[in-house]
């Protein structure tokens, strides 16, 4: 018997090209003999490669548990490209001794679920068995399939990669296999360890564009290009057939049939006439798009050409109304937009379900995509030729830099040769991890039991004019609270809490500062000569203000949600989601930039709202006695 660690090292090293190029097309991932049948996407025990591992102790059950996720993940990227818009789905079923017993991954959107494939590929062995998912099923038919799967073959364990990235999704296929007994452990939740974490790494770069399509409005774009030693991607001439080696052109199909789109500007179309289609015989075929101001464009064309694949043309609105007239005669679509840019265009086409766009542009247009933020991803085919020309164009134009301070930095590089080219890829933008930034987990989950850091909603409010503005210490509620022997109506909560740290003090301009709080004409004012004060002349401040000033704040907010019964409506409306005050720089009351802050605010409306909860819930009880 060998250990698993070693077989993954020997594996890895002699894959390491493969794995390279993987991962410029997303993944992170080894390779693997594909252990597939030729009916496309489930094996039997007996015909894929018996890994067997030691289980005798945690590390090798985080090592065992990290290879089959990759390899669920690896399975679930074979069919990329002709899921979308649904996930790639990859199952791997293990028995108790570390055998593969079936796999699976999910072909298109509407054929069998992974899950069913493995099951029924690994029949009688999975009973007792542990199922490996690299990422959470996602019911949006309702009819449970992958969960009921797993549960009648009577799986074990299940032990899933990444939760379902959208949030009406997320956590019920989980919570589902747990209420039937099935032991559910999510990488990075339950336990957590390096090689756990780049396994996990794999199920996110394996979903990249949907996970980005969950947390951003545009859908997930790769710039790519080549270009010559010196720079270039075509002769001065603007003749650019071909720059790169067949081996590598041959990468760009595959590139595009991974993709839903593939975009050029419209120079490229009147210089290059591309057709723009993945020539490797099968899989999928993406949508042509061309964006063109002027429609300045050639009556004959390849993309005009649409009796295989379709082409949409995205112009300026009221651009040369007859040509797109000559457009849709030839059945190319046109879209209009009012402004025509790459963020414009992009959201048009997210809105339409598009999770991938491969940016097939020259210099103008990417430069254009990457100032305006919505290419995550670039692969550069770099070949040793030299064409020079001063002329000649670069692949990525203006884009307003000048010092190489201000460059943009790639993360996740990789280098791997292809044929004589050399191959450069990496991220502009990090595909968003999904777990919660919340902050301090720990105290909110005390605070509130019900919610779930895995599976609850974050509710961000801050300014005022947020959806959950009302919840700002800022929002316009007076409130009348003790001041001295007598009440006093403060403008706003802030109002209030700043006047605090100068309340009792026995020195009459701590007792001014409290009356020019009071009297401030905003929440703001008040809570400028609150700070300044505090900062500028501390003797003026309470000495006991660090050890009231939670307690402050609470009294002032439960006086304000009690004054106004629509505010405690609402704050009652969130009831499961974590509150968060999104504000990026007070880290005491706010939850900081990336969850980095305590929240007490948020905390303190939660707490607020728990009472609110707990009283409703005894006097329904009361009214039930009663009756
Ligand atoms: N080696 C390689 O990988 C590649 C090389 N090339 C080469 O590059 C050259 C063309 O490069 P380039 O001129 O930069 O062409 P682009 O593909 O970048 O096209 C630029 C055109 O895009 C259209 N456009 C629409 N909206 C915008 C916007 N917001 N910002 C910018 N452009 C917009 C305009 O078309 P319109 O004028 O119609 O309004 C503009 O003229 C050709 O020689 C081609 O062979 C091209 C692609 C890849
Ligand atoms: N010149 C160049 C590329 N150019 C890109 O490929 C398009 C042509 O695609 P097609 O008509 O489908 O073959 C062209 O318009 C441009 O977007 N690509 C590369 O991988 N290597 C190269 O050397």
């Amino acid at each position: 018997m060998r250990d698993i660690r070693d077989e993954t090292k020997e594996e890895e090293n002699s894959k390491t090209k493969a794995a390279i190029w993987k991962y410029s097309l997303g993944l992170n991932c080894t390779i693997e003999s594909s252990g597939v049948n030729s009916s496309g996407h489930s094996c039997p025990i007996n015909s894929v490669e018996v890994k067997e591992a030691t289980l005798d102790n945690g590390r090798n059950h985080h090592a065992t548990d990290a290879s089959f996720i990759r390899r669920a993940a690896d399975l679930s990227e074979m069919s990329a490209g002709l899921t979308s818009p649904h996930p790639n789905f990859g199952c791997v079923i293990a028995t108790p001794s570390g055998k593969v017993a079936g796999e699976g991954y999910l072909y298109a959107q509407g054929t069998k679920s992974a899950e069913a494939l493995a099951v029924e590929a690994a029949g009688e062995f999975c009973r007792g068995s542990t199922a490996y998912l690299n990422m959470e099923p996602g019911d949006c038919h309702g009819d449970h399939t992958a969960v009921s799967a797993l549960v009648q073959a009577g799986v074990g364990r299940v032990v899933v990669g990444i939760r379902h990235p959208l949030q009406h999704l997320r956590g019920s296929a989980i919570r589902e296999m747990r209420s039937h007994g099935i032991e559910v452990n999510v990488l990075g939740e339950d336990f957590q360890s390096k090689v756990l974490e780049d396994a996990r790494k794999c199920c996110l770069l394996v979903n990249a564009p949907l996970i980005h399509r969950a947390c951003s409005r545009v859908p997930f774009s790769l710039l790519k290009y080549a270009m010559t030693l010196d720079g270039k991607i075509a002769a001065s001439s603007g003749h650019a057939a071909w720059i790169s080696s067949k081996l590598s052109r041959t990468r760009v199909f595959e590139l595009r049939g991974r993709s839903d789109a593939v975009i050029v500007g419209g120079n490229t179309v009147r210089q290059d006439d591309p057709r723009l289609t993945a020539r490797h015989g099968q899989g999928h075929t993406p949508t042509r798009i061309v964006m063109s101001q002027s429609l300045d464009l050639p009556e004959k064309a390849n993309l005009w050409d649409v009796s295989e694949v379709s082409t949409i043309v995205a112009t300026q609105r009221g651009a040369r109304k007859s040509y797109q007239k000559f457009l849709a005669s030839k059945g190319v679509e046109v879209v209009e937009f009012d402004m025509l840019n790459p963020r414009e265009v992009m959201e048009y086409f997210h809105l339409r379900g598009y999770l991938s766009i491969l940016w097939e542009c020259g210099g103008t247009l990417a430069a254009s995509a990457i100032a305006s933020g919505v290419i995550h991803k670039v692969v550069a085919f770099i070949a040793p030729k030299i064409i020079g020309g001063s002329k000649a164009p670069s692949p990525v134009g203006e884009l307003g830099m000048v010092e190489m301070t201000q460059a943009l930095n790639l993360i996740d590089v990789c280098y791997e040769q292809v044929g004589p080219d050399m191959l450069v890829s990496g991220f502009l933008q990090p595909v968003p991890d999904l777990l919660p930034v919340i902050p301090s987990e720990d105290a909110t989950f005390e605070i509130d039991p019900s919610v779930n850091p895995f599976e609850s909603s974050i509710i961000f409010f801050y300014k005022t004019w947020d959806l959950y503005g009302s919840f700002s210490n800022f929002s316009p509620h007076p409130i009348r609270m003790p001041y001295g022997d007598d009440y006093r109506t403060w403008s706003s909560v802030e109002h209030y809490y700043q006047a605090n740290k100068f309340v009792g003090v026995k020195n009459p301009l701590s007792h001014d500062c409290v009356e020019k709080i009071r009297t401030a004409k905003s929440p703001e004012e008040a809570a400028l000569v609150g700070r300044s004060k505090q900062r500028q002349q501390p003797e003026l401040v309470r000495s006991d203000w660090e050890d009231v000033k939670i307690e402050v704040m609470y009294m002032a907010l439960k006086c304000k949600f009690s004054t106004y019964p629509h505010l405690k409506t609402m704050l009652l409306s969130t009831a499961g989601s974590v509150l968060v005050e999104a504000s990026p720089h007070d880290l005491f009351w706010g939850g900081g930039r990336e969850g980095e802050g305590l929240n007490y605010l948020g905390r303190l409306l939660m707490q607020l709202r728990s009472e609110y909860l707990g009283e409703s819930s005894v006097s329904a009880e009361n009214t039930s006695l009663a009756l």
